[in-house]
């Protein structure tokens, strides 16, 4: 039909729902002009929304009529729809209004939840038989209203419970009186629009107050019908309410959708539009409960019914502010996470069409294949295996589940490991020798040791199955020379240290289950030198921790055993790689401190530590070398004696390594930079004003003669020697060739070479050294020229090499039985019963020598060792003390410069001990010239080199008579076997 459509939508709510459902401007045509008779309100709701309007009086009700309908304006369009619908239907029901003689009494209909308001419709659901069939003949009588009245709660419920089913089912069951006592007075006149089943439609129409009950079943009931109070429709107060009210409305209806859905539902219905309609418009959409409806229903004041609206819907205001914050909160959070996938998609997509990269997945699959494809043909089958799966599976994996990266991590390290990539092992004997003494000095057993493996490699043509340990006190060079061999073999060098490792999974891994979960040390180590044979060296293995989940020894055990290593299992990588043609060198301190399992498979190369000449050596050819480079000094800048050198070892560094002698010379030379720098700024400001005046005079050397003698006339008194003393320097410089002064002081490039040329050389000399390292830090080691009665020199082994000890005895104390030995000194267990023994040797000793001597018997004898500040343990200073005790007791102070060690018995036997380099070092180094060994130790000491043992007068001993008679005996050459090694 081309008629025009009737919108049954009020001119207020049209622009409502048009501001809620964010259309700011209704299309102008769609509404017609102004129609006289329009109602005041409407007049002033159409100038508020600024809009045209035309009303059609249709029974007494206000309609807007639309144009032909403009499908691009959907709330007019809504509208049409609805007006549509409700014309076809109700035209039957809107005609004519009843009038209230018609309708004295009533079926009374009882409402459950809220009341009916005028203007609205309300669906019910009619249990009651009786009364449905009432209220369907009623209909058919062309009668078809009756009153709908709100129920009462009953007396002791809570009015704000939600009621329930089974309530409700007890609600209907109510009859006659009982039901009359329980119906608000006040309801309202009910349209029965249509009934289908039990679900009855009603539209409200005026007010009606119960007067009395007429008939039980169905309840009918005698009613007044209610006019509203008479009120002036241009009164400020009601206006501004009423306007209020709207405002409100609107504000709410654009939070909440809620709302504009009942606005939809209502709006229908809805008839004129007049003050207290608004004000039933209010409270019907409002969400407010059942007896604050019924309250409004009840007012017949215009005016107070527009306040209590008004409540009503600002209550309904706060509540959809709050809802709002609640949603937006939730929508920030969820559109935040929302827009990062968003734009994430859209850079994937902008990269995929750029070309730049595919997908991630894809990406990443083809990154990995990329990595194993050159390695597949070396790869082990069961590599390759682990690895496709894990590709297959990556593909499967959502890209944001922590999976995802578990197996991208994992795929990363397995396919990043050097899978069959060796590199290419040197076997040649005389470059592995040149290269070992490139970067050390001596060590001729170690890199003997060395060579000899490296020869046995060459043999077998492979190096693998040995574990070296190289075994000596700090700094004399085991991790360098670690890294010497690997040089020398060519392979790649990976060092970790294992000190104070508690944690197996450092060697093994962590489980990849867990997070942040990493690979062993050996793993690591394999893809970063990227190849399968490098050379591992293992620091400070001596110092392995406790281990707190695990024992690290016995993980260390599974990595460098040779019969298991071929077969290491990684916890992160789960698969077995072939460690068997890493080289491992292990270093330690203390041999004795490795565990016996990993002892038992090692090749232990011991260090000892540098005697003053090879000190020498090293500190010249090696340290010194390094580090005037490290410097930036030219040799010919710099003159360090070897007085210098020599008084740095003695007084500076006296330690088995040269880590110290190393720092030391670092120093001075930093000293010699600093000292270089400053010169050559004093001798800037000397050369130009010399070169201006090469330049101005055509006889160069008269004028810098000239120049020169100004420059010392005018300068700082106290520095006038020194300066002279430049100046001199760069006459004679200056002097030796003018022709090359003149062209030099020309050329800016060569200008440089003047100022180098005129700085000094520095000179380190004994006389200066302190200026350069400070005060000696250490006194000399011997405390006595000649040991008095009761001192003997011993030989120490300790973690920082050897060193030479005295044993003090001294009488306390003399009287009958008073026969007793206190030793002091930070003495261990061992050393302590050491020092009881020696007393017993020493008596049993003194009995066969001078039977008549009690000395033992009578005297409180005191034991010291100093230092006392250091602990000492160890039965090897057992011969020393019983010595001690025995020059005490027979007043003989031993033979100058001698020392000794060896472990006593009591029956006098002497016993071997440890660390016979270490002493015999240490023994040189404070000057001793005669030493006694047991006889034991012969064979270490025939190994030493010659230049450690050169001097020394030593002597091999079983048993302590020997001793005896070399100490303080008086034929000091008694047949004891002796060896004098003169070079
Ligand atoms: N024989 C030598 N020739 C040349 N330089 C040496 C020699 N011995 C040691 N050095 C130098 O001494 C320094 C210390 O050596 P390194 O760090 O290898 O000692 P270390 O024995 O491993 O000590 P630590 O037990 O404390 O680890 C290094 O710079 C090394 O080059």
């Amino acid at each position: 039909m081309n008629q025009p459509s009737i919108l049954k939508i009020p001119l207020p709510m049209l622009k409502l729902i048009a501001s809620s459902s964010r259309i700011h401007r209704v299309h102008p045509t769609v509404l017609r002009p102004a129609h006289d008779s329009a109602s005041p309100l409407l007049r002033v709701l159409s100038s508020l929304v600024g809009l045209s309007w035309r009303n059609t009086n249709v029974g007494g009700r206000y309609f807007f009529c639309s144009g032909s309908s403009d499908s691009s304006d959907r709330v007019v369009d809504a509208g049409v729809q609805a007006a549509d619908e409700s014309e076809s239907k109700a035209s039957a029901i809107v005609p004519t209004y009843p009038r209230p003689e018609d309708y004295l009494t009533v079926l009374a209909l009882p409402l459950i939840h809220r009341p009916l308001f005028p203007g609205f419709y309300m669906p019910v659901f009619v249990k009651d038989p009786k009364l449905l069939a009432a209220l369907q003949e009623s209909r058919e009588r062309q009668a078809p209203y009756a009153g709908a009245f709100l129920l009462k709660d009953e007396p002791e419920a809570d009015p704000s419970a939600v009621s329930s089913s089974d309530t409700d089912k007890n609600v209907y069951d109510l009859k006659g009186k009982e039901l009359f006592n329980r119906l608000h007075e006040v309801g309202t006149l009910a349209q029965i629009s249509s009934i289908h089943g039990d679900q009855v439609i009603l539209i409200g129409h005026r007010r009606l107050r119960i007067t009395e009950m007429v008939s039980e079943d169905p309840l009918t009931v005698k009613v007044d019908h209610l006019k509203d109070k008479t009120y002036n429709k241009d009164d400020d107060i009601i206006k501004a309410t009423s306007f209020e009210v709207i405002s409100t409305l609107r504000d709410v209806l654009k939070t909440s959708s809620l709302w504009r859905d009942h606005v939809q539902t209502y709006t229908k219905h809805i008839g004129d539009f007049t003050y207290p309609r608004l004000a039933d418009f209010g409270a019907a959409i409002s969400g407010a409960n059942k007896l604050q409806c019924q309250q409004v229903l009840e007012e017949l004041d215009v005016y107070k019914r527009l306040k209590l609206t008004l409540e009503l819907v600002k209550k309904e205001m706060e509540i959809s502010k709050i809802q709002e914050s609640i949603a937006k909160a939730i929508e920030e959070k969820i559109s935040g996470e929302q827009r990062r996938y968003l734009l994430n998609e859209q850079l994937k997509a902008i990269k995929k069409e750029l070309g730049l990269e595919t997908d991630d997945k894809t990406a990443l699959t083809g990154k990995f294949r990329e990595r194993i494809e050159p390695k597949r043909e070396k790869c082990p089958p069961h590599i390759l295996q682990v690895i496709d799966e894990e590709l297959a599976k990556l593909q499967l994996l959502e890209a944001s589940s922590s999976e995802f990266s578990v197996t991208r991590n994992y795929l990363d390290w397995l396919t990043a490991l050097p899978w069959g990539e060796y590199s290419d092992e040197n076997f040649d004997v005389t470059r592995a020798q040149k290269i070992l003494d490139e970067d050390h000095y001596g060590l001729t057993d170690v890199k003997e040791r060395i060579l000899e493996f490296i020869a046995v490699g060459k043999l077998r043509g492979t190096s693998q199955g040995k574990i070296i340990c190289l075994s000596g006190p700090p700094g004399v060079g085991k991790t360098s020379i670690g890294r010497s061999i690997a040089r020398a073999l060519n392979r790649k060098f990976f060092r970790f240290s294992v000190g104070g490792l508690a944690d197996v999974a450092e060697i093994k891994g962590h489980r990849r289950t867990y997070i942040g979960a990493m690979p062993g040390k050996m793993v690591q180590c394999l893809k970063n030198v990227g190849t399968a044979n490098p050379l591992v060296l293992i620091d400070e293995i001596d110092k392995l921790g406790r281990g707190h989940a695990g024992d690290p020894a016995s993980a260390l055990l599974e990595l460098l055993d040779p019969e298991q290593n071929a077969n290491f299992l990684d916890h992160y990588l789960d698969v077995t790689i072939d460690l068997s043609k890493v080289l491992f060198v292990c270093t330690a301190n203390v041999v004795e401190m490795i565990p016996n399992p990993l002892l038992d498979r090692m090749e232990v190369v011991a260090i000892a530590g540098y005697i003053t000449d090879e000190k020498m050596h090293i500190a010249r050819d090696y340290l010194e070398k390094t580090t005037r480079e490290a410097c930036g000094i030219k040799p010919k800048q710099v003159e360090v004696t070897d007085a210098a050198i020599l008084a740095l070892i003695e007084n500076y560094c006296r330690e088995a390594g040269v880590r110290n002698l190393q720092k030391h010379i670092e120093k001075i030379y930093r000293k010699i930079a600093l000292q270089l720098v400053r010169q050559g700024e004093m001798i800037d400001a000397t050369v130009e004003p010399i070169k201006e005046n090469i330049d101005s005079d055509e006889f160069g050397q008269n004028t810098v003669q000239n120049k020169n003698s100004e420059l010392v006339e005018g300068s700082d008194p106290e520095k006038e020697g020194e300066t002279s003393d430049k100046v001199d320097k760069v006459q004679t410089d200056l002097s030796s060739d003018e022709s090359q002064c003149l062209e030099v002081a020309k050329e800016s490039e060569e200008d440089k070479e003047i100022k180098t040329k005129t700085i000094e050389k520095v000179l380190v000399d004994e006389s200066n050294l302190t200026d350069f390292v400070g005060k000696p830090v250490f006194h000399a080691e011997r405390i006595y020229d000649q040991t008095p009665v009761g001192v003997v020199m011993g030989l120490a082994w300790t973690a920082m090499g050897g060193s030479t000890l005295y044993i003090e005895t001294t009488l306390v104390e003399e009287g009958e039985g008073k026969g007793t030995l206190h030793p002091t000194g930070q003495l261990g267990d061992v050393m302590k019963e050491s020092a009881q023994i020696a007393h017993t040797v020493a008596r049993a000793i003194l009995l066969e020598k001078e039977p008549e001597n009690p000395f033992f018997a009578n005297s409180k004898l005191h034991l010291h060792v100093p230092a006392g500040a250091t602990p000492k343990d160890g039965p090897s200073a057992g011969c020393t003390m019983t010595t001690s005790l025995l020059s005490l007791a027979m007043k003989k102070p031993v033979k100058k410069d001698l020392a000794m060690t060896g472990e006593v018995t009591l029956t006098g036997k002497i016993l071997p001990i440890g660390g016979v380099k270490e002493k015999t070092i240490a023994a040189r180094r404070s000057e001793v010239k005669t030493i006694i060994f047991p006889s034991a130790n012969r064979r270490d000491f025939d190994e030493l080199a010659p230049n450690v043992k050169e001097g020394l007068d030593v002597h091999f001993v079983d048993d302590y008579m020997q001793i005896f008679n070399l100490a303080l005996g008086d034929d000091q050459s008694q047949n004891i076997e002796r060896v004098i090694n003169v070079l």
